[in-house]
């Protein structure tokens, strides 16, 4: 079976009229890291709360792992882990407790083993007989995870996994789920964090106002749409591009002091030394130059802004 998610013409509208998600089509392949970027409201979470049967689908069609997950919603369910957003977990429990609970909900029988092999992946194995409310957030957050681990998913949802997790936890935790990948599990994580996706990923979907805009292979999304800046720093500062370089795509910054030539990555000619030669017969001196490429946040941005798709997403400090 090549995809362990698919999802079909998926639509929600919740009671109050609002329609969260616009007829989204997505497979996910068995054995990725797919991650699902969008801004505050795209239908993220409602997408993620259908697959795991917490929200009603208003129409369309979702199976994980050959399972419907409306009319075979058990063994749908069985096959999922979820690592919500919110930290509610129980505070006088012991991290071993209530992770072998985790377990029990999903009828399987109890496998200290696994409880042991999760904590332990997790660095939480010393942190066994503490009780929750002991715990850092970093902690409290890798509890979450175990217990969305403890019944053995195939599929593993992280909705913001390292939202409010300092640099240091946010790598632990891209080792461990790397490691989980390597151990067989799917994983599906939305982020507001462009750079948790730029280093996680395989694919890239993303979702703007319910709709599924571009769902792509990350390295393809960054070549097809990435850009590539060479600026050049001006010996003396230009107050407009020349006459004779209209049509090139130039831009003048910083003051005039700097220009700024924009090209395709996936172009053959990219058009340079022809422009260094036009600029040497203009006369145009320039002290020192350097390139850039846009990243997956500026493509993001683009995206979303594209067709009038305005969002509002946040820009985090990484
Ligand atoms: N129970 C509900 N009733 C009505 N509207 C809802 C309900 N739940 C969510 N919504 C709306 O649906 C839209 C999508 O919400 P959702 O939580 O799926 O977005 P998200 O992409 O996960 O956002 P965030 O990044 O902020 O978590 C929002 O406008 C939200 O207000």
């Amino acid at each position: 079976m090549p995809h362990i998610i698919s999802i079909e013409k998926l639509s929600k509208v919740y009671a109050s009229g609002f329609e969260a998600l616009r007829s989204v089509d997505l497979s996910i392949q068995r054995g990725e890291i797919f991650a699902l970027l969008g801004p505050n409201g795209a239908g993220k979470t409602t997408l993620i709360n259908i697959v795991c049967g917490i929200v009603r689908p208003s129409s369309g069609r979702v199976m994980a792992d050959g399972h419907d997950i409306v009319r075979d919603y058990r063994a749908a369910r069985a096959k999922i882990g979820l690592v919500p957003q919110e930290l509610s977990t129980d505070a006088f429990e012991t991290v071993w407790s209530t992770v072998s609970f985790s377990r029990g909900l999903f009828g399987k029988p109890p496998s200290p083993a696994h409880i042991e092999k999760v904590l332990r992946d997790l660095s939480l194995w010393d942190k066994k007989d503490s009780k929750i409310m002991t715990l850092s957030g970093g902690m409290k957050r890798r509890v979450l995870i175990a217990k969305a681990l403890s019944h053995e998913p195939q599929i593993l949802f992280l909705d913001e996994p390292t939202a409010g997790v300092d640099v240091e936890l946010r790598q632990g935790m891209w080792e461990m789920v790397r490691k989980l990948r390597e151990n067989g599990v799917t994983i599906i994580l939305t982020t507001h964090y462009i750079e948790e996706a730029e280093k996680m990923a395989d694919r890239i979907g993303v979702i703007s106002k319910g709709q599924l805009i571009v769902v792509e292979d990350k390295a393809v999304l960054m070549r097809k749409l990435g850009k590539k800046q060479l600026t050049l720093q001006l010996r003396a500062p230009l107050q407009a591009v020349p006459e004779a370089l209209a049509g090139l795509p130039l831009e003048l910054t910083d003051g005039g002091h700097a220009l700024v030539y924009t090209f395709d990555t996936q172009q053959e000619e990219t058009g340079i030394g022809e422009l260094l030669k036009r600029l040497a017969a203009l006369g145009i001196d320039f002290k020192d130059l350097h390139s850039s490429e846009s990243s997956l946040e500026d493509i993001f941005v683009s995206l979303v802004h594209a067709g009038d798709r305005v969002g509002n997403m946040p820009k985090e400090a990484a």
